[in-house]
C-alpha cells in the first residue's frame, strides 16, 4: 500500500462538500467518492425541488381570495400539472449545474463509486482498498418505504421520484404528514390533486404544541381528507391503490411514502471501528466535533440523524472537515490533537406549508412549565395578515420567568420564515422579552403580530409590575388591530 491519503470523503451532498470545502484548503491528499447522482440531495431531490413545486401551488391557491379582493375571474385558471413539473425540472437542473461545480474539477480525486469502511485508517472503494490518515462520512438518507409497498412499482413514489413524473394524480395518497409529508400533501391539493393524507402520529409537521397543531390540522383539513392515528396499509383494488387506516379507506391512483428518512450508514461497515453501535447501526458521534469516539473518523449531515437540515449538514461538513484534517496533519510524533469543539447554533426549522410551521430554540415541552411563561398571538385579527387575506394561525413565544429570556417559540403562522429567524437571532444573542420590545417594529407588518406575543409574555414576567415607565420597552397596544 502506497503513502496514505490524509482523508477519504465518503458522500458528496452538502455534508461532503462543506466538508471537502476544508480539506483542499490543507491538502490535495484526499478523495471524495460519491454513489448514484451527483448534484446533492437538496438540490435534485429535496428543498429545491419540493420548494419550487410549493411555489406554484401557492400562487395557483391564491385565486380562492380573488373574489374577497375584488378581483373577477379566478374560476378560469386551471393548473396544467405536466408544465408545472417541467418548471420544477427546469429549475431543479440549473440548481443541480451549481452544485456539479464544486466537483467537475477534481480529476482523479473524484471517485463515483460505493465506498466501505474496512477500519479507522482503511477504506474500500468499489474494490480497491486505501490507506487514510481520517475519514468523513457524509453518506445522507434515504426514504423510508415498507418493502412490500415497492410491489406497487411506479405507483409507489417518494420525493427521490415525485418531481421525475411527466404528471400525477387525480387521486393520490400522502402517507406520513411529517415534515416532508405536510409540504407535498398541501402543494398537490393546492394544485388540484385529490389528496387523502394519512399518518401514525398527531403530530403534523413535526409540531409539538397542541395548540398550533390543532390549528395546523384544522387548515389543512379544509384542502385535503386527513387521517391520524393508525398506521396506513395498502392493497391493490380494482381501480387503484386502496389505503386503509382504522375504519378509513380512500382508493388513488398514486402513493406518496413520507414517513421519515433512513440514514444511508448500513452498509458502510461500520462494525469494523471497533466502537459500539446502537440497535440501528449508529455510533455515538459527538455533535461539537463530529467524531466518532477517538477515532480519526467523523459523521456528518443527514447520515447521523441528529438534525437533517440542510444548513446542519453544511455545519457539520465544515467541521469534520476542520477536524478531520487537524487529526491527518498533525506531526506523528506529537500527541494526539484534541479536535475543536464548535459551539452549535440556535435550533431552527421551518416547514414550507401556509401558514408556514418553525420551531425556534427550546420547544416548550423541553421547558419547565413552573419557569417558563408563554407569549401567544392568533393572526386572525392582526391588522397586515387580514389586509393580505392570510389571517391565519398563531405563534408562541417562551421566555424563563426569572429572567425574561426568550428560550424559544413555536409558531404556525403567516411568512412565519421571517419571524422565526428574527427570533432564532434573539435566542442565540440571549435576548430578554424586554429587550426584544425595546427594538422598532415597522408598522404595518406581520412582525407587530409577534410584539403582541411579546408583550403577552413580558405582562406575565416576574418583574412586570416594577418595568421602568419611561421605557419604550413597556409601550402598550393601544387595542385596536389596525395600528398594531
Ligand atoms: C423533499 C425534501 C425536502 C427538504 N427540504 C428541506 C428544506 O426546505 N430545508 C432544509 O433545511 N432541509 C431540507 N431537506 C433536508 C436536506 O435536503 C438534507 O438535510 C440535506 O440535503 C442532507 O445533506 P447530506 O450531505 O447529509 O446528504 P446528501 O445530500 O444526501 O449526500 C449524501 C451522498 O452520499 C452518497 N452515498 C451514500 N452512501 C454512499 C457510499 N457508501 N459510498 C459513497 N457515497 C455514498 C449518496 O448517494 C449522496 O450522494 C429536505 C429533504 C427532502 C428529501
Ligand atoms: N422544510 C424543511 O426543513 C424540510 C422539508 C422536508 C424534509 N426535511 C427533513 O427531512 C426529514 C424527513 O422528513 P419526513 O417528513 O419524511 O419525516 P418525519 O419523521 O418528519 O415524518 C414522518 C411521519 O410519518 C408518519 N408515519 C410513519 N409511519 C407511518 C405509517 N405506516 N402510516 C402512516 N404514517 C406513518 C409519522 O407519524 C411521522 O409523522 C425531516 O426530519 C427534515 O429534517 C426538512
Amino acid at each position: 500500500m502506497s503513502q496514505p491519503l490524509d482523508t477519504v470523503i465518503i458522500g458528496a451532498g452538502t455534508a461532503g462538500l462543506a466538508a471537502l470545502r476544508e480539506v483542499r484548503k490543507r491538502t490535495d491528499r484526499y478523495l471524495i467518492v460519491n454513489e448514484g447522482p451527483w448534484g446533492t440531495t437538496c438540490a435534485r431531490v429535496g428543498c429545491m425541488p419540493s420548494k419550487a413545486l410549493i411555489e406554484a401551488a401557492n400562487a395557483f391557491h391564491r385565486r380562492h381570495t380573488f373574489d374577497a379582493f375584488g378581483l373577477r375571474g379566478a374560476t378560469g385558471l386551471s393548473a396544467d400539472i405536466a408544465a408545472v413539473l417541467q418548471r420544477v425540472r427546469s429549475l431543479r437542473d440549473q440548481f443541480v449545474a451549481g452544485a456539479l461545480q464544486t466537483t467537475e474539477t477534481l480529476g482523479a480525486a473524484r471517485i463515483a463509486g460505493s465506498a466501505t469502511v474496512l477500519g479507522p485508517n482503511t477504506v474500500d472503494i468499489d474494490g480497491t482498498t486505501y490507506a487514510t490518515r481520517s475519514i468523513i462520512i457524509a453518506t445522507g438518507s434515504r426514504p423510508r418505504v415498507p418493502d412490500e409497498w415497492l410491489a406497487f412499482g411506479d405507483r409507489m413514489l417518494t420525493t427521490d421520484t415525485l418531481f421525475e413524473q411527466p404528471t400525477l394524480g387525480p387521486r393520490m395518497a400522502v402517507i406520513g404528514m411529517g415534515v416532508i409529508g405536510v409540504e407535498i400533501a398541501q402543494a398537490l391539493a393546492r394544485l388540484g390533486i385529490e389528496v387523502a393524507a394519512f399518518t401514525t402520529s398527531p403530530n403534523l409537521a413535526g409540531l409539538k404544541d397542541p395548540a398550533l397543531n390543532a390549528e395546523l390540522a384544522a387548515l389543512l383539513k379544509h384542502e385535503m381528507v386527513l387521517h391520524t392515528g393508525a398506521p396506513a396499509e395498502l392493497r391493490e383494488v380494482a381501480g387503484g391503490i386502496e389505503v386503509r387506516s382504522g375504519p378509513n379507506r380512500v382508493v388513488v391512483d398514486q402513493v406518496i411514502a413520507a414517513m421519515g428518512r433512513v440514514p444511508n450508514i448500513e452498509h458502510l461497515g461500520l462494525q469494523a471501528l471497533g466502537v459500539p453501535l446502537n440497535p440501528r447501526g449508529m455510533p455515538a458521534v459527538n455533535p461539537q466535533t463530529q467524531q466518532i469516539g477517538d477515532l480519526p473518523v467523523f459523521l456528518a449531515g443527514d447520515a447521523n440523524a441528529h438534525a437533517p437540515l440542510l444548513h446542519e449538514a453544511a455545519d457539520e461538513g465544515h467541521i469534520a472537515g476542520i477536524n478531520a484534517m487537524a487529526c491527518a496533519l498533525a506531526p506523528a510524533a506529537a500527541p494526539a490533537v484534541a479536535p475543536t469543539r464548535f459551539q452549535r447554533r440556535t435550533p431552527l426549522t421551518i416547514v414550507f406549508c401556509d401558514p408556514q410551521v418553525a420551531v425556534v430554540g427550546q420547544r416548550l415541552a423541553d421547558l419547565d412549565g413552573a419557569h417558563t411563561v408563554t407569549g401567544t398571538v392568533n393572526f386572525e385579527n392582526q391588522g397586515r395578515a387580514r389586509a393580505a387575506q392570510r389571517n391565519h394561525g398563531r405563534l408562541q413565544v417562551y421566555a424563563d420567568r426569572a429572567t425574561g429570556r426568550l428560550q424559544g417559540a413555536e409558531m404556525c403562522a403567516p411568512e412565519a420564515e421571517h419571524m422565526a429567524h428574527l427570533l432564532a437571532l434573539a435566542v442565540q444573542q440571549k435576548l430578554t422579552v424586554h429587550e426584544l420590545l425595546g427594538m422598532p417594529f415597522y408598522h404595518p407588518v406581520l412582525e407587530e403580530g409577534l410584539r403582541t406575543a411579546l408583550r403577552d409574555a413580558a405582562r406575565q414576567l416576574a418583574d412586570a409590575a416594577n418595568a421602568p415607565e419611561s421605557d419604550l420597552a413597556s409601550c402598550p397596544a393601544l387595542g385596536v388591530p389596525a395600528l398594531e
